[in-house]
Order: structure tokens, then C-alpha cells, then sequence
């Protein structure tokens, strides 16, 4: 025997039952231990083998199965962590890793189908409301992201404002169809879309030769300037921020021309209330309130109240100039307001709505947001592209014309801008397919559905592949991220690469004009953006009159092109940063 050997220290109990009481006392915190480690591992690992649903045939004959569960880890919470973390690097392997572009996520206590082939979604977008619903999801984002949640501090004057949405649910579920028959009617058809895109373009002609008043000083700058960081470098040049520019530049002209001049005038900030508010959807939606001790939060909160009460007053006005009452002098006669603006003043008046029921801020929103961020977006990748600004010009050149100014004496007025905008959208095939190309690259929608019955979709058959069906089931959810399908390389080559020409087609007498073919920028369904045909209008003209106009180039010492990343917001996506350039006006034959 070793002489070292020692026997281990004794904690030598003493007997009977203090003894058993005291070696349990001992055992415990390694027991309590082990098990507090090892349940939630076996949790875990029973959860990641348990978790996948495999894809199994439903009906042979049809050729149908079920949908394809990836595992997951965390029982309770599915695939929730890398989806908020990183959703299209799993959605892009998921899809990759699909037969066909379809499989299913665990995203807390539901189910969502992910869809990206675009054959399974034009079957989606094909289905009967009643089968695949859009109403219950628009329902639930109206009330997190366009209510205003109260706090008690709110006085009981303020609170009556405040009473949307519970109380109003029934009243918008009574006028839902005709509220969504006004936004074909005045947003898609003649004479309506013509005149409210008649009051952008005027907008347009006047607002882009004032883009840049290359003033010294911010408070002789113009506001948009001045959001955008404008510095003077000469009488002819300035510095400022691309994506601020034009962002401001576009609200400039669509609100008005939806809402009247006065109301922009009345509420100078309420772009960038907009814009505050577009960042904080994610937290509308996730219910966070006011409190939540989280800046961006508060600063959604804050900017989404402005706006309700902006539009508050908007409608006491409206109230106010139908009833034949005395006006503001403020609100000017508000006879230009557009058709879809008074359309549904007059459906909420009629039905009831008390003025915090009344639900302009989701158009004003909508009117916003994307398009104002894709002129942005069009016109980045246009410039970076050499050449390409040359090839637009020419193009565009009879329908975005610079006037020569009037000059009396030694003094001339700046050239006068003319934009038609519908020789724009008819007869400029690169202009439109650049538009297109900039929206598959910089827009991420995503469309989502309620399934109210089980229902069989299907791929349809293509060149060499035969149909293959899945079934969807009842109570599980139809989500269709666009931009998954728009930047696949199976569909798109080198989608990473902004190709000008990528959707330009020629017929067989050689007349070259665009196909938008499978990308869906503007979702699908019931749901169908309302606002596409004004939006691809609008924009056009906008970028056409800042091309015709003005030359751009990069700013700062390496004075390159660099496309910055986005980050997703509503359909189009926020740059991660702005872009410096400096803005000149160009030289034209009269300069000489
Ligand atoms: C480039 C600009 C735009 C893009 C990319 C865009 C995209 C979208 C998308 C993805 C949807 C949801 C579709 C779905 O659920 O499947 C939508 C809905 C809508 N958009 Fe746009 N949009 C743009 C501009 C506009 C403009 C200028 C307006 C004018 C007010 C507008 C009005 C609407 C309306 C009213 C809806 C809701 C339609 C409904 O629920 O019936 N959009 N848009």
C-alpha cells in the first residue's frame, strides 16, 4: 500500500436519519445540477429529432404531398431565433434545400409555408378569399402598426381620438369591400390616376430645377437640402446626400398631390414622421409599447402619434370645408385635394368614424415609403453603371426636356423642366427596365396569407418537369417573400448584378419593349399593390427629370460608385448608408 495513499476526506455523517438527511444535502446541488443541465439538453436534441416534418405523399395520383418541415431546436419558439437573426440567409437554404421552392417554418405558435416558385405562387394568388384570406392579417397590422397605443397620461380629450381600432373593427369590416373598390377606382383608373398624376409631374417640373439652390447657408437652403446635408462648395456645385435627396424629393410631390398642397405645408415634418415611424414597424408589430425602454421605440412611438394628429386635424378641416363651415385660412381652399382622399373622407363621415378611426395614415404610408426610397435605389444603380447615363438621355430626350430660360437683360431664369410621363412609361424600354431591375434589387416584399380550408396548390407543369402539387393545411399561414424568387440564380442570372437591359424583350418586327415576367415587387392577390401603375409613373418621371437636369457624380477622395447593402424595412429597403454625391446643373447648348 502507498504510503500517500490517503482515504478521501470523510464528511463523515453521522448515523440514523441525520445521517441520510445530511449525504442528500450533500448529493443535491450536483444532482439538481445534472438535471438542470441535462433536461434542457435532452429537450433540445429530442426537439431538433423530433421536430422535422418530412414531405409525404398525400394522393399519388395528383401527384400531391405535404409541405417539408425543416427541424428546429427550441421547442416553443420553432425557427424564431434565425429568423429575426438572419431570415433570408434560412429562407435562401431552406429554399435550396426544397424540391420545389416549398417548405414550412415553426415561427412561435404557428406555421408558416414559405413559398418562393413562382408557379406555386401565382396558384396562391389565384385562390378565393374566403379560402386563402388576407383580411385577418390586414386587420392585425392595422391594429399594431396604425393605432396608437394610450398611455394614462393621456388626457380623456386626447382619448376619444384614440379609440382606434377595437372599437372600429366592426365599422371597417362593414365598409371593407367599398374602402378597397375606391383604391381601384381613384388610385388605377381614368380620369382619377390622370389627375392625380397630372398634380405629381407639375410637381416634378417645378420642384427639380429647385432641387439644389446652391446656397451658402442652411437657412436660404430648402428643407430637403438641408434633411440632406447639403454643403456649398461653389455657386455651380454642391455636396449632399443621394438618398435623403431623393426620398424628400419624391414626398414633395406625391403627398401633395394626394392630400393637397396646404397639408404638406401645415406639417413640414411629417416625412421624416414617416419615415421614423417605417423604422419602428417591426416593434409596432411585435407590440412593444411606448415605454419599452429602447430609444427607437419610444422615437417610432413619438413619430406615429404626430402623424395621427396631423391627419386629426386634416379631417377637422375636411369636416369642416363639406359642411360649407368657416375654414382655417391655413388650409387654403383645399379644392385640390385628390378624388381617393375625399372619397373616403366621405365614406368614414357617412359611416360614423370618429376621427382617430379613420385610417388615412395607412394610405400616407403606403404613398411613402417605397416609392420614395426606389427613386433612390433607380438612380444609384444607374449612375454607377458607365455609359448608361448617356444611353437614358438620349433615350428620354423627347419626353424629359430642359427649356432654355428666359433671359431679361443680363439676368436669365433657371431652365424650365417638361415631363411627359406617359411617352416616358410607353416609349423608354431601358428607362423602364432599369425601373424594373432596381425594384428585383432593392425591394424585399413579402406577401402573407390566412389558410381558412386546406387547400392543394400546384407548380404547374414547365418544359421537361411534370406539376408537382402540395397541400396547404387549414389554420397555417402562406407567406410568399418575393424577394427570395427575385434574386434566385435559377430564375435570374447573376442576380447580384444590375443588368440595364435584364428585362428588355424584342418581338419578331423588332419593336423592343419590357417584360416584368415572374418578379412580383408589388406582391400579388387581393392584396395587389394599388398603387403600381401611379408609382411606376411617378418614379419614372422623377428619375427622367433629375437625369435630364442635373449631373451627378460620387463624392469623397476615392470618388467611386459603391452600391451600399440594404436593410429590410416595408417593400423597398433602406440603404445601410446614405450616398455622398455633388449635384451640377448641366451644361446645354445655350451655355456655350
Ligand atoms: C415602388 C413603389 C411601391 C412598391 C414596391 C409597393 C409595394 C407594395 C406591396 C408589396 C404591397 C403588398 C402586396 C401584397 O400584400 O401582396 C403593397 C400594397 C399597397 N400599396 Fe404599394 N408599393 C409601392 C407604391 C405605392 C404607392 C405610391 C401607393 C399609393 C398610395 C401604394 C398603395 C398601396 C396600397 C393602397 C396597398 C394595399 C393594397 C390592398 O391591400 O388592397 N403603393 N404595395
Amino acid at each position: 500500500m502507498d504510503d500517500f495513499y490517503q482515504p478521501p476526506p470523510s464528511h463523515a455523517s453521522p448515523p440514523g436519519l441525520i445521517g441520510q438527511i445530511w449525504s442528500i444535502a450533500l448529493g443535491a446541488p450536483l444532482a439538481a445540477a445534472c438535471l438542470l443541465l441535462v433536461t434542457p439538453v435532452t429537450l433540445v436534441l429530442a426537439t431538433r429529432w423530433l421536430s422535422e416534418r418530412k414531405s409525404r405523399v398525400v394522393d399519388a395520383g395528383k401527384n400531391e404531398r405535404s409541405v417539408w418541415m425543416l427541424p428546429y431546436w427550441f421547442p416553443g419558439v420553432g425557427h424564431g431565433f434565425s429568423f429575426i437573426w438572419d431570415p433570408a440567409k434560412l429562407m435562401t437554404e431552406a429554399r435550396d434545400m426544397s424540391a420545389h421552392g416549398i417548405f414550412a417554418l415553426r415561427l412561435g405558435p404557428s406555421t408558416h409555408n414559405i413559398v418562393s416558385n413562382p408557379g406555386l405562387i401565382r396558384n396562391v394568388m389565384s385562390q378565393r378569399e374566403s379560402t386563402v384570406a388576407f383580411q385577418p392579417i390586414a386587420f392585425n397590422v392595422v391594429e399594431k402598426a396604425y393605432s396608437t397605443i394610450e398611455t394614462p397620461m393621456q388626457s380623456a380629450n386626447k382619448r376619444q381620438f384614440f379609440d382606434f381600432p377595437k372599437s372600429s373593427k366592426p365599422k371597417y369590416a362593414a365598409t371593407w369591400e367599398e374602402f378597397n373598390s375606391f383604391l381601384v377606382k381613384y388610385l388605377m383608373r381614368e380620369p382619377y390616376l390622370g389627375i392625380m398624376l397630372k398634380a405629381t409631374i407639375t410637381g416634378i417640373e417645378a420642384k427639380v430645377p429647385q432641387m439644389i439652390s446652391f446656397m451658402e447657408s442652411p437657412i436660404d437652403q430648402e428643407s430637403w437640402e438641408r434633411w440632406a446635408d447639403a454643403e456649398y462648395i461653389s455657386s455651380t456645385e454642391t455636396e449632399i446626400n443621394l438618398m435623403a435627396l431623393m426620398r424628400d424629393m419624391m414626398g414633395q410631390v406625391s403627398v401633395p398631390a394626394m392630400y393637397g398642397r396646404n397639408f404638406l405645408e401645415q406639417n413640414p415634418e411629417i416625412l421624416h414622421d414617416l419615415y421614423a415611424m417605417d423604422l419602428g414597424m417591426p416593434y409596432f408589430l411585435a407590440g412593444l409599447p411606448r415605454w419599452t425602454p429602447i430609444p427607437a421605440v419610444t422615437r417610432a412611438h413619438m413619430a406615429r402619434s404626430r402623424v395621427w394628429w396631423s391627419l386629426i386635424e386634416y379631417h377637422k378641416a375636411l369636416d369642416a370645408y363639406v359642411d360649407g363651415q368657416p375654414l382655417d385660412s391655413s388650409w387654403g381652399d383645399l379644392e385640390d385635394v385628390s378624388a381617393l382622399t375625399m372619397a373616403r373622407h366621405k365614406l368614414f363621415k357617412d359611416h360614423g368614424f370618429t376621427y382617430g378611426e379613420r385610417g388615412d395614415i395607412s394610405i400616407l404610408w403606403a404613398l411613402v415609403v417605397n416609392a420614395n426610397l426606389l427613386v433612390y435605389w433607380h438612380l444609384h444603380h444607374v449612375l454607377a453603371v458607365p455609359g448608361l447615363v448617356a444611353r437614358l438621355r438620349a433615350e428620354i430626350a423627347p419626353y424629359a426636356v430642359v427649356e432654355k430660360p428666359v433671359s431679361i437683360g443680363g439676368i436669365s431664369e433657371a431652365p424650365r423642366l417638361q415631363i411627359a410621363q406617359d411617352g416616358l412609361a410607353k416609349h423608354c424600354p431601358l428607362l423602364k427596365s432599369t425601373y424594373l431591375e432596381a425594384l428585383r434589387m432593392s425591394s424585399q416584399p413579402w406577401s402573407v396569407r390566412e389558410l381558412k380550408e386546406d387547400v392543394s396548390i400546384s407548380t404547374g407543369a414547365t418544359a421537361g418537369e411534370a406539376a408537382a402539387a402540395y397541400v396547404l393545411r387549414k389554420g397555417e399561414y402562406v407567406t410568399m417573400p418575393h424577394d427570395i424568387h427575385m434574386r434566385d440564380a435559377k430564375y435570374f442570372q447573376n442576380p447580384e448584378r444590375f443588368e440595364p437591359e435584364r428585362f428588355l424583350v424584342t418581338d419578331e418586327n423588332g419593336k423592343v419593349t419590357t417584360d416584368m415576367g415572374t418578379i412580383r415587387p408589388f406582391g400579388g392577390g387581393p392584396s395587389h399593390c394599388k398603387g403600381r401603375i401611379f408609382a411606376e409613373r411617378e418614379c419614372l418621371s422623377l428619375v427622367a427629370g433629375v437625369l435630364a437636369y442635373w449631373d451627378i457624380e460620387p463624392a469623397g477622395k476615392k470618388a467611386t460608385w459603391q452600391i451600399p447593402k440594404q436593410k429590410k424595412t416595408s417593400a423597398v429597403s433602406l440603404p445601410v448608408h446614405d450616398t455622398r454625391v455633388r449635384i451640377r446643373r448641366r451644361k446645354f447648348e445655350w451655355d456655350a
